[in-house]
């Protein structure tokens, strides 16, 4: 199976449309406000007014209430909501309100932390294996950080998975060949600076996965 893409933490309609032109599968739209990538109602309004419905739009939150899920479902015509640091019955129960596909965000830094992948079987759709970031970060995601990719060998994955963490164009090919990943996310791999997407890297990161 061809491995797809996940562009996270789109800001602009440029950078929007470089996902969309080398093929990404989903787009990324932030909720999260001390994030340099979160959006207003109306910057994801006009994103996800310009991406086509075969690509999925995931909505990336960390705990979040219900108003600010309910505010980013409609203004992001969201399809997918990615929770970070949110407990498995939480988003078991906003499933069941919202009806939408729920990933869970895994933080990865040991062996041990796979064993979240299990608690959150009943509640999500998908896991997405993500790298844990320092304890006094800023940001549960988003921050280049990897973890070591031989903690998935032999795992058996209680769900659909993705895999994210400090992926860039020159080391997804290996993190896809090393992992048999069909489905990647990156975000500050394509970037400048933090929150700031750059076409050139998109479309070479997008590139690289097609390779
Ligand atoms: O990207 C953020 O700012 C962010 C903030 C809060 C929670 C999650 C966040 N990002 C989640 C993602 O899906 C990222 O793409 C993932 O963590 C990988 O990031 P990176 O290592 O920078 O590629």
């Amino acid at each position: 199976m061809p491995t797809t893409a996940k562009i996270c933490g789109l800001t602009t309609i440029e950078t929007l449309d470089a996902a969309l032109a080398g093929g990404a599968s989903h787009v990324g739209l932030n909720f999260f406000p001390p994030s340099p990538r979160n959006l207003s109602a109306d910057q994801a309004r006009m994103l996800a007014a310009r991406t086509p419905d075969r690509v999925h739009r995931v909505g990336v939150f960390v705990d979040p209430d219900d108003a600010l899920l309910d505010m980013a479902i409609a203004a992001g015509r969201l399809d997918i909501l990615q929770f970070h640091k949110t407990a498995p019955a939480r988003i078991a129960e906003v499933a069941r309100r919202t009806g939408l596909a729920t990933w869970a965000a895994i933080a990865i830094k040991t062996r041990a932390d796979l064993d979240h992948a299990r608690d959150v079987a009943g509640a999500a759709s998908a896991i997405l294996y993500d790298a844990k970031t320092p304890d006094n970060a800023a940001l549960p995601g988003g921050m280049g950080v990897r973890f070591d990719w031989s903690l998935l060998d032999g795992f058996r994955h209680p769900l659909p998975w993705a895999l994210s963490g400090g992926l860039d164009a020159d080391n997804v090919a290996e993190a896809i060949a090393r992992t048999g990943a069909t489905l990647v996310d990156v975000s500050s791999g394509v970037e400048t600076a933090p929150g700031v997407k750059d076409v050139d890297k998109i479309a070479a990161f997008l590139k690289a996965v097609r390779r």
